[in-house]
């Protein structure tokens, strides 16, 4: 006989999919997008930039590595919750140090197994990112009615700003160093290491990571930072996050911060939320996507070049290449859909990229993004 099921997720067209809850239980409310990576499903769920959304993925191994805290890319899980194929395994994995479903329960995160994930993942290609409450009960009692008034009623991620709330509440200088494979990038070249302000918007710990691999001395400061607290550290170049929620949500705080940032000319590199809100400052408009890009096998071409890229993406909303303006350049599309993928400006060193070129997880195709970023700082010394 079937076992009862003890989750349930529920979309606000009244779909209802059923399976056996792990982790936390409750009741989460969020966006349900689809992540295609075969592997990375730790650095996936502690992306900050999956705040407010629950993540299916279609690969069906998900749990079977367990977790390892070296790979956490911030503290504490940060999509509201997953949904899987299997339940998950037991960890096989010289790395593991405990399993995932512990770590879930523990952190407040909510699993569902044994769910026919590609059937959803075909609903979500159909539907859009789908609104949806994802709730796990050891007893099965589920109000399916009022989960999905619940689901219909959310707001969801448009207008939405999550930026300030993932962000570190202080300024701190970002000491763990660079890949094992990289140290020593910055005596090499003899170079000081280059002064970068990070602005956090809910930033990657491999970012951060990356950056000093290619001979940065970062300085993390919190999203609602103003572009004097940037330059009282008197950075040579600025970053500019991933994040979740609405890029245009920031647009009191984060895109008039940049456009005084522009006045001042010095090098800027931005990652995906700072990609959008980059291009936001500079006048372009960004728009909300279907269901958007999850996984880490995206192909983009670098336009200039003429050279494929394969990607790690996580966006659910995209910069509207139709309104870039005179002096930004359009560097890189998807090859999926033709999205804008990157832009920079004509004539000085401010440049980013819709995608994850510091991977985790994914493919290492786009690291020489970190070079071209200190090759511009290390021109103006
Ligand atoms: N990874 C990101 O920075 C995501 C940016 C933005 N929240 C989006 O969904 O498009």
């Amino acid at each position: 006989m079937a076992k009862k099921p003890t989750a349930c997720l529920v979309l606000a067209d009244g779909t209802v999919f059923y399976g056996q809850g792990f982790g936390a239980t409750g009741e989460t409310v969020a966006e349900l997008v689809f992540n295609t990576a075969m592997t990375g499903y730790q650095e996936i769920m502690t992306d900050p930039s999956y705040a407010s959304q629950v993540v299916t993925f279609t690969f069906p191994h998900i749990g079977n590595t367990g977790i390892t805290p070296e790979d956490d890319e911030a503290a504490d899980p940060v999509a509201s919750g997953i949904v899987v194929r299997w339940d998950p395994t037991e960890p096989s994995n010289w790395r593991a140090a405990g399993d995932l479903p512990d770590w879930m329960a523990r952190r407040g995160r909510i699993g569902m197994g044994g769910v026919d994930t590609r059937r959803l993942t075909r609903a979500i290609r159909q539907l859009g990112a789908p609104h949806v409450v994802l709730a796990h009960d050891p007893d099965g009692n589920f109000d399916i009615e009022a989960m999905i008034a619940r689901a219909r009623d959310w707001q969801g991620l448009v207008g939405l700003d999550l930026a300030k709330v993932v962000s570190c509440a202080q300024s701190y200088h970002w000491d763990e160093g660079a890949w094992e494979w990289a140290k020593g990038f910055a005596a090499r070249t003899e170079d000081k290491p280059f002064k970068v302000v990070a602005l956090d918007y809910g930033a990657k710990r491999n970012i951060l990571r990356s950056l000093v691999s290619y001979g940065a001395d970062v300085t993390v400061l919190p999203a609602t930072a103003t572009a004097e607290d940037v330059l009282a550290h008197e950075p040579e170049g600025v970053f500019l996050s991933n994040g979740p929620g609405d890029p245009e949500a920031t647009g009191e705080y984060a895109v008039p911060m940049i456009q005084e940032l522009l006045n001042r000319d010095m090098p800027i590199f931005g990652i995906c939320l700072g990609h959008q809100m980059l291009a936001l400052a500079l006048g372009a408009k960004t728009v909300k996507m279907g269901h958007g890009h999850h996984g880490a096998n995206h192909p983009v071409r670098d336009v200039e070049t003429g050279k494929v890229e394969i990607t790690s993406m996580n966006h659910g909303f995209a910069v509207d290449s139709q309104t870039l303006p005179k002096g930004v350049i359009e560097t890189h599309v998807s090859l999926f859909d033709g999205s804008n993928c990157g832009i920079r400006m004509e004539d000085r060193p401010v440049f980013s990229v819709q995608y994850h070129p510091e991977a985790a997880p994914g493919p290492q195709d786009s690291l020489y993004l970190f070079q071209r970023f200190t090759d511009s700082m290390r021109a103006r010394r």
